[in-house]
């Protein structure tokens, strides 16, 4: 059974139809890239498999049951823009996630039980490489360094799925090659599975396993909201001809 399951899925917002029979398959394990002109729902695809938005019809599964409708652990998230609680230090944004998970209504943890949040937080802050940096707080770490404290909120919850929306578009390209390596590092490590949209399509197609691309190919000039994206390549990465990718990078130029 796949880990999610999309058929002839639609997503409208009023007479604004974003995506439009939509109908793939995702394995536990792979590491999906999206691309896709601005615009054409790649976010809105990602809200839905965080439990964000609905569906407006199709079939939506997340190991073969309807997608719950609300965010839980199973799905984290980490968006291009950081995410992080500013008053609070690396170590403690890291063990929240923890401490709400194991107690919901308090947000706190005592005694053992906040030890034991603790290492595991300590754990995953050097695993992203911010152990050195587990007292400081959010404003005193570079973007890059946010952004790892963000993938480690995300990931000590051990979600089945992460989700990054852009996560590295905002950093520059050195620190951008070093955050591939780790992201590529914590997905073997953690036989995660997972969905990411870029605008790049060079590291979509660097990282991924298997790249996406939504588009739209039914235009109205007169109603230009009137039909919405498809899935217009599903490709494994690495086996694709260099002319293939030349035609998808005009394609997701606007
Ligand atoms: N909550 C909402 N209510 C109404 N319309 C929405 C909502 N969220 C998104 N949309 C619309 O859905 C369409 C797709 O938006 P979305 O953010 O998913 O695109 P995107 O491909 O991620 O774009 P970008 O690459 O620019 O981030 C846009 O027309 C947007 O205006």
């Amino acid at each position: 059974m796949s880990l999610v399951t999309v058929k002839n899925l639609w997503k409208e917002y009023g007479d604004n139809v974003v995506l439009e029979n939509l109908n793939l398959n995702i394995e536990a394990g792979e590491f999906c890239t999206l691309v896709g002109p601005s615009g054409c729902g790649k976010t809105t695809f990602l809200k839905m498999l965080l439990g964000q938005e609905n569906p407006t019809r199709g079939t939506f599964l997340l190991d073969g049951k309807p997608f719950p409708e609300e965010p839980g652990v199973d799905r984290g998230i980490v968006f291009q823009r950081y995410s992080v609680f500013s008053h609070l230090s690396v170590l403690k944004n890291v063990m929240l996630g923890i401490e709400f998970d194991q107690s919901p209504l308090m947000g706190r943890l005592f005694g053992q039980a906040r030890k034991a949040a603790e290492a595991e937080a300590m754990a995953m802050l050097e695993a992203v490489g911010l152990g050195d940096a587990a007292h400081k707080y959010p404003s005193e770490l570079s973007g890059g360094m946010q952004q790892r404290l963000s993938i480690a909120q995300s990931l000590v919850k051990k979600p089945k799925i992460l989700l990054l929306d852009e996560p590295f578009g905002a950093l520059d390209p050195g620190i951008r090659a070093d955050m591939h390596a780790l992201i590529l590092d914590l997905w073997e490590k953690n036989n995660l599975t997972v969905v990411m949209v870029t605008h790049d399509l060079h590291e979509g197609f660097y990282l991924g396993t298997r790249l996406l691309v939504f588009d739209k190919v039914r235009h109205d000039p007169h109603a230009p909201n009137a039909y919405g994206a498809r899935i217009t390549y599903d490709i494994p990465v690495g086996d694709t001809r260099e002319s293939v990718l030349e035609e998808i990078d005009k394609t997701i130029k606007v």
